[in-house]
């Protein structure tokens, strides 16, 4: 791939959520929602036409596309764009196959299970570049086409959960595969999370070089590791990433500050750790009482968050309540607070109940 000249991107006409995110006292919360873009716009079922998912994430005229719709169905209301891509493209990176099913979710056909299927996952050479290339090239086509209405943000999963998805196979409810390797090869165990991470870092810094504003870690199974594995399993890698992108972005002559945010769904026990974990932003779940969090973190990170998704299926006079108590818990209007779900957008919500829910964000939090 040919290097990215990032002068060369349209100038940034609202950069309130970069602001927010590095500290700053902000004019209103910015808002953006995790899962913005997909199935629940059927602007993203026309555009996807049928065809597979992953092949949709690599097309980048398509993937920009997708990455837009919501900004330009909520002009004016959304603060960020995020590229339209999975976590899941790290294991497939790692040599790993991977298949969306239709109405199912992921499906690894050959999870990790044995000793050799994790050596084989441990000698696969990663060219980050080579091997991620359509996603550097998606988030650069993105930049030119959102022509600096706002910030796109780049993502990757969190090494633990990508882990989850490489044992299990696919989604799980008991993770018996990956609480297996964890309590029966801790040491194999940390060289898949180590290797998971090396490839993290690489594809964080250069979805930057390709035009990233700022970034998120999903570490979306956080909360199904006990306070002491997390500590173990979870967050030395998590905050590996945090410590060494700073470095690699400079090696890459990437001058500007990058904002990075880090998700770990349910662990409500680690809020004190991960506000010291080398992030600028925590992003919340909804089980977090704003007033808690706020308390608890002191000031330290930018917090965002916390609406429980399925609030969107309420009366506007209930998503009213819930915004108010949201942006009032979270400090107020004028504050570094980034409006945000709690987790992502379900397929059965209603646009315009997003719509009148950023509406509301945008009111109670310009008071
Ligand atoms: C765990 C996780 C995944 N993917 C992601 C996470 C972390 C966030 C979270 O916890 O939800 C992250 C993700 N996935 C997708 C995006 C980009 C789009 C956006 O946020 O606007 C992002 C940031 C698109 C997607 N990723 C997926 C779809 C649906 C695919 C389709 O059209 O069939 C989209 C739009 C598929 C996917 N991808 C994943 C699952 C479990 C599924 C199936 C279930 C589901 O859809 O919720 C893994």
């Amino acid at each position: 791939m040919q290097a990215v000249d990032r002068s060369q991107f349209p100038k940034l006409e609202n950069d309130l959520i970069l602001r927010a995110a590095l500290g700053e006292t902000v004019e209103r919360p910015p808002c953006w929602i995790m899962r913005q873009a997909g199935r629940y716009l059927p602007e993203y079922h026309e555009v996807k036409n049928g065809r597979d998912f992953f092949e949709t994430c690599r097309d980048a005229d398509v993937a920009s596309e997708i990455t837009i719709q919501p900004v330009r169905r909520y002009a004016g209301l959304l603060d960020a764009a995020i590229i339209f891509s999975d976590i899941l493209v790290i294991p497939q990176a790692l040599g790993m196959k991977v298949v969306m099913v239709e109405g199912k979710g992921p499906h690894f056909p050959e999870p990790l299970r044995t000793e050799e299927d994790m050596q084989k996952v441990l000698e696969y050479h990663t060219d980050v570049l080579k091997e991620l290339d359509w996603a550097f090239k998606a988030i650069t086509l993105t930049r030119h086409k959102l022509n600096g209405q706002v910030p796109l943000l780049g993502f990757c999963g969190g090494p633990w959960t990508l882990m989850v998805y490489m044992t299990e196979g696919g989604g799980s409810r008991l993770f018996r595969f990956a609480k297996q390797w964890l309590n029966q090869f801790p040491e194999l165990t940390h060289r898949l999370l180590q290797k998971i991470t090396d490839v993290a870092i690489e594809f964080l810094a250069q979805q930057v070089v390709a035009g990233a504003q700022m970034l998120q870690v999903f570490e979306s199974w956080g909360g199904e590791l006990s306070s002491s594995d997390f500590d173990v399993f979870c967050l030395p890698y998590v905050r590996q990433i945090s410590q060494a992108l700073p470095q690699r972005l400079r090696e890459l002559g990437v001058t500007e500050k990058i904002p990075i945010t880090i998700f770990a769904k349910g662990s409500w026990y680690a809020l004190d750790k991960l506000c010291d974990s080398g992030y600028n932003t925590v992003s919340l779940d909804w089980s977090w009482d704003p007033k808690d969090a706020v308390k608890i973190n002191a000031g330290r990170v930018t917090l965002q968050g916390n609406l429980d998704p399925g609030v969107i299926y309420g009366t506007d006079d209930i998503i009213t309540k819930k915004v108010e108590a949201m942006i009032t818990g979270f400090g107020g209007g004028k504050s570094n607070y980034i409006v945000n779900f709690g987790h992502g957008t379900h397929p059965f919500m209603d646009p315009e109940k997003i719509k009148f829910f950023l509406q509301e964000c945008h009111r109670v939090g310009s008071l």
